[in-house]
């Protein structure tokens, strides 16, 4: 491809272009970009990562691919924008949660498209994607899309409604991840350590977990029971998650987040 337009230059593009630039994936200077007024934060882009600012819309005729990055809510009018401007040979790939493949067939025609759900992550090349596809998008375009997903992270392939699913848990994952960390810290701090400690301790205690589950062929369930002793410290933990309703917390989370991601399909 030799010339990628993200449409959107927020957090997700950053995360997106960082990941593929440090890979080498993609080069820099084939990568455009675009957001609504804010031109210093483009500058910032072009000089931490080489990429290039898009001057005028019009710029995007000869573009390869069209990345989607605005907020759902600016998607209509995003697609609007630059709907007059687009070429026949031009791909879009969207990065918008909730925002469905006939919503963007409408605004932006019939050509292929994909849909992907990533995390921030990807600006370390460890984001969790889930990607969807209409009838459009040729085996060829899959691969490169594949291979570029890849690059930054893993990426599963799913039908397109089940993108509602990977939204709510791998694409605001991160979020929550971090938002537990905060809930570490704010507790090892009232029982006595200092702030930076438990962010130490945990940082490697989440990572090792991870890595447990990424290289030992076994359940998490097993893996808990292992610290569990009888009588110990991790089953008095465990007792007290059961009695603040821990499951029942994941899953409204889980829950809400994929109700929001429908609800923003409908454009509420
Ligand atoms: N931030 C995240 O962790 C993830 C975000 N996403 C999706 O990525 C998309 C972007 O999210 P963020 O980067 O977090 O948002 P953001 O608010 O950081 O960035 C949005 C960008 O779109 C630009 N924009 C708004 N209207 C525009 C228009 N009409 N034309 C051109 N540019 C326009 C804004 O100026 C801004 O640069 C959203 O649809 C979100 O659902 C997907 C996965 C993860
Ligand atoms: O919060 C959001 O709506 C976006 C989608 C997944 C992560 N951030």
């Amino acid at each position: 491809m030799k010339k990628i337009v993200f449409i959107g230059a927020g957090s997700m593009a950053e995360a997106m272009i960082g990941g593929w630039v440090k890979k080498e994936c993609v080069q820099a200077n084939k990568i455009y970009v675009t957001n609504r007024s804010d031109y210093t934060r483009l500058m910032y882009l072009k000089d931490t990562y080489g990429v290039q600012v898009l001057e005028k819309l019009a710029d995007i005729e000869d573009a390869d691919l069209l990345i989607l990055a605005v907020k759902p809510k600016d998607a209509v009018a995003a697609m609007q924008s630059i709907a007059p401007y687009i070429g026949d040979h031009t791909a879009i790939l969207s990065v918008l949660a909730g925002i469905s493949i006939k919503t963007i067939e409408k605004g932006l025609y019939a050509r292929p498209i994909a849909r992907v759900m990533p995390n921030t992550s990807a600006t370390i090349g460890m984001s969790a994607s889930g990607i969807a596809f209409n009838t459009r998008v040729s085996a060829q375009q899959k691969k490169l899309y594949l291979q570029m997903l890849s690059a930054i992270g893993l990426v599963v392939e799913v039908e397109e409604d089940k993108l509602h699913a990977v939204t709510a848990l791998s694409g605001s994952g991160p979020a929550y991840i971090y938002y537990l960390i905060e809930a570490f810290e704010k507790v090892g701090t009232e029982i006595g350590l200092p702030k930076e400690v438990v962010r130490q301790l945990m940082i490697q205690t989440l990572a090792g977990s991870a890595s447990m589950l990424q290289s030992i062929d076994e359940e998490p369930n097993a893996l808990r029971r292992k610290v569990t002793s009888p009588g110990g410290t991790t089953e008095a933990g465990i007792r007290a998650l059961e009695a603040h309703h821990f499951n029942e917390t994941i899953s409204a989370c889980i829950k809400s987040a994929e109700q929001r991601s429908r609800e923003l399909a409908k454009g509420v």
